[in-house]
């Protein structure tokens, strides 16, 4: 069987979009749109590629709206997004992890996109993965884009995906009914469909979040962890291994890979951020996925999809992955001192 690109794969769902499958109707510019962003992407893997030898690495010396230092490839990653979707017209607006504000885009788009040009740009400058993560939505009205447009639950997201900068490149994308996996094959040039219908196991072993803020966490976190950690002998009754890439991409790769659960729970380090990750760039999309694969995604208290936002850059506590797993937290959370029933 030949091989189907990414083009050719949204081609035949958009012929196929009254299928009774579908969530969402695959438009010719949401395909389109679609398309733009992996081109995007293509380019930012070029340049993650080249590395040192195009002088890219290391700190921009600017910092970006949340007060985190910028590195040369976050701006490199976020000019080559905007850029592209700029061009393509069917975005009506635009946001960025690394832009203050929202940018208006073609009067006549139907569709809002919000991306994280690059998640876990500390592993930048150690050559490890790092990747793209991006969220569309639809234009609520015609009127001008104002930025409380973007300000949708995850839920009405209509697209979700990210690429993954590792030792190959990945685009992995949801259109609403599960979840397929593309490499870049570099000598075409092209996005090749290589897994289809990933599907998370309902149980795990293996637990990802930075054990350095553990003294921070709050009691929920810190029973849920010490449980694990007690392995066999403990409450759980088994070893549980830890993963921790830093970069969220690539934790929820390996979730929807082979399982696990992923955590950045909220803590007292700066009582006063709801979290470390950010609601529309990374929480809603990662949490479509995961979804989309059979996990679950919550911030510990509530579904994340559920959040109704009320800021473009808004943080979130994050627990998803392996269904029975992220429900135990979630019911640390809710109901402490009860026992968890799978
Ligand atoms: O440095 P820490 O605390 O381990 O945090 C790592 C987390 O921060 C992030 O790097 C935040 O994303 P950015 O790199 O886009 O700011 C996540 O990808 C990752 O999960
Ligand atoms: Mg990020
Ligand atoms: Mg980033």
């Amino acid at each position: 069987m030949s091989a189907i690109t990414l083009n050719q794969y949204l081609l035949t769902r958009q012929a196929n979009s009254h299928s009774p499958r579908r969530i969402n109707h695959l438009s010719v510019d949401l395909t389109q749109l679609i398309l733009q962003t992996a081109i995007a992407c293509k380019g930012i893997s070029a340049a993650l590629h080249k590395g040192a030898l195009a002088g890219i690495l290391g700190s921009a010396n600017t910092d970006n709206v949340q007060g985190e230092t910028q590195k040369k490839l976050d701006i490199i990653s976020n000019v080559l997004m905007v850029d592209t979707l700029l061009g393509g017209g069917q975005a009506a607006a635009i946001a960025s992890e690394e832009m203050d504000e929202m940018i208006v885009a073609s009067d006549s788009g139907r569709y809002l996109i919000l991306f994280d040009p690059l998640d876990g740009s500390s592993n930048i400058d150690v050559n490890m993965s790092v990747g793209t993560i991006f969220s569309i939505l639809e234009r609520p009205n015609s009127n001008a884009v104002t930025t409380e447009d973007f300000f949708q639950a995850g839920q009405h997201q209509v697209a979700a995906g990210y690429a993954l900068y590792g030792p190959s490149t990945l685009l992995v994308l949801t259109l609403g009914d599960g979840v397929d996996v593309f490499t870049l094959d570099r000598d075409l040039g092209e996005f090749i469909l290589t897994s289809e219908k990933l599907t998370i196991p309902e149980d795990t072993q293996e637990f990802a979040i930075n054990m350095s803020n553990q003294r921070h966490w709050e009691p929920p976190m810190q029973r849920y962890i010490s449980e694990c950690l007690e392995g066999k002998t403990g409450v759980r009754g088994k070893d549980f291994n830890m993963r921790w890439v830093a970069s969220m991409v690539g934790d929820v790769h390996r979730i929807l890979i082979r399982g696990g659960i992923f955590m950045y729970p909220y803590d007292l380090k700066d009582p006063k951020k709801a979290g470390k990750l950010r609601l529309m760039y990374e929480a809603n999309p990662m949490s479509f996925l995961i979804e989309q694969a059979g996990g679950a995604s919550t911030t510990g208290r509530q579904r994340i999809m559920d959040v109704n936002p009320d800021g473009l850059h808004q943080r979130v506590p994050v627990v998803l992955g392996s269904r029975n797993e992220v429900l135990r937290v979630t019911h640390y959370h809710l109901s402490p001192n009860s026992e968890f029933q799978e």
